[in-house]
């Protein structure tokens, strides 16, 4: 399976970083994903190219007007008919969407084509998330200049999962979050050489050769630092029922 993935953007120029760079990069070139980006600059219907207004009612900045906006997701999502696929759900990147998580990733892996939509200024007009967007997603609490660097955290964290994409398919398994839905940890620390730096020595049973040993470390420490880090998603393990008995006399331990 190959996935479409169409980006509205005013600077389609940010995306070459997921076709040039690293696993994103390969991926691409083998053809297991694709992108084509839509400026709205394109579709602008005056001659100076307008993508942007005063916002009714006053305050500062702009607003990016609907009917560019419009017109690029139809050309992208009739490209994507054209290429045979479906037209793609239309995804908004903004704060005020949904907590973007693993589970949500996952689920968009289903979806063979995405239009993702990256609004700049103050945000897009209203009228055009009531009519053609379908979904809105937020990377966090926090405010970016555009949703361009959201889509793309968004791209990168679907292309991982992909089939093939990683070669050792364990580790994307291994991802912190690969099971949060049913109960992912926080991930373990990793160790390389030299042996000893500033001063610190790399925990010797990761020297051992025993894999129980260094399986059950590994473990420990997950469940060490997802206690102090994120103890919402250690509950979150448990209501799944993904703690081992083994777990749960580590973790009593820690409390005694
Ligand atoms: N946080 C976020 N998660 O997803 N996107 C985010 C963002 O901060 N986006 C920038 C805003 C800037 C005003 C226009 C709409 C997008």
């Amino acid at each position: 399976m190959t996935y479409r993935y169409d980006v509205i953007t005013l600077f389609p120029e940010m995306f070459g970083v997921l076709t040039t760079c690293g696993v994103t990069r390969r991926a691409h070139e083998r053809g297991i994903w694709q992108l084509q980006t839509w400026n709205p600059r394109q579709f602008a219907s005056d001659r100076y190219k307008t993508i942007d207004d005063r916002p009714y009612g006053g305050g500062p900045g702009m607003v990016m007007l609907a009917q560019p906006l419009a017109q690029a997701i139809d050309a992208a999502q009739h490209d994507q008919r054209v290429a045979g696929l479906p037209a793609g759900r239309v995804i908004y990147l903004s704060p005020q969407g949904r907590r973007l998580d693993h589970a949500r990733v996952v689920s968009l892996l289903a979806e063979p084509s995405l239009v993702l939509l990256c609004g700049r200024y103050e945000g897009v007009d209203e009228r055009l998330l009531n009519t053609v967007v379908d979904e809105e997603i937020s990377l966090g609490d926090f405010v970016l200049s555009g949703g361009e660097i959201a889509a793309m955290a968004l791209l990168d964290a679907l292309i991982r999962q992909m089939p093939d994409v990683l070669n050792d398919a364990a580790s994307a398994a291994q991802d912190s979050f690969a099971d949060v839905t049913t109960g992912g940890l926080l991930d373990c620390p990793h160790y390389t050489r030299p042996e000893v730096y500033a001063g610190q020595a790399v925990p010797p049973v990761l020297l051992s050769g025993n894999h129980a040993d260094i399986a059950r470390w590994r473990r420990q420490q997950a469940l060490l630092s997802t206690l102090s880090k994120r103890p919402d998603i250690l509950a979150r393990a448990r209501e799944a029922g993904q703690l081992t008995q083994a777990d749960e006399r580590f973790l009593a331990l820690q409390s005694s």
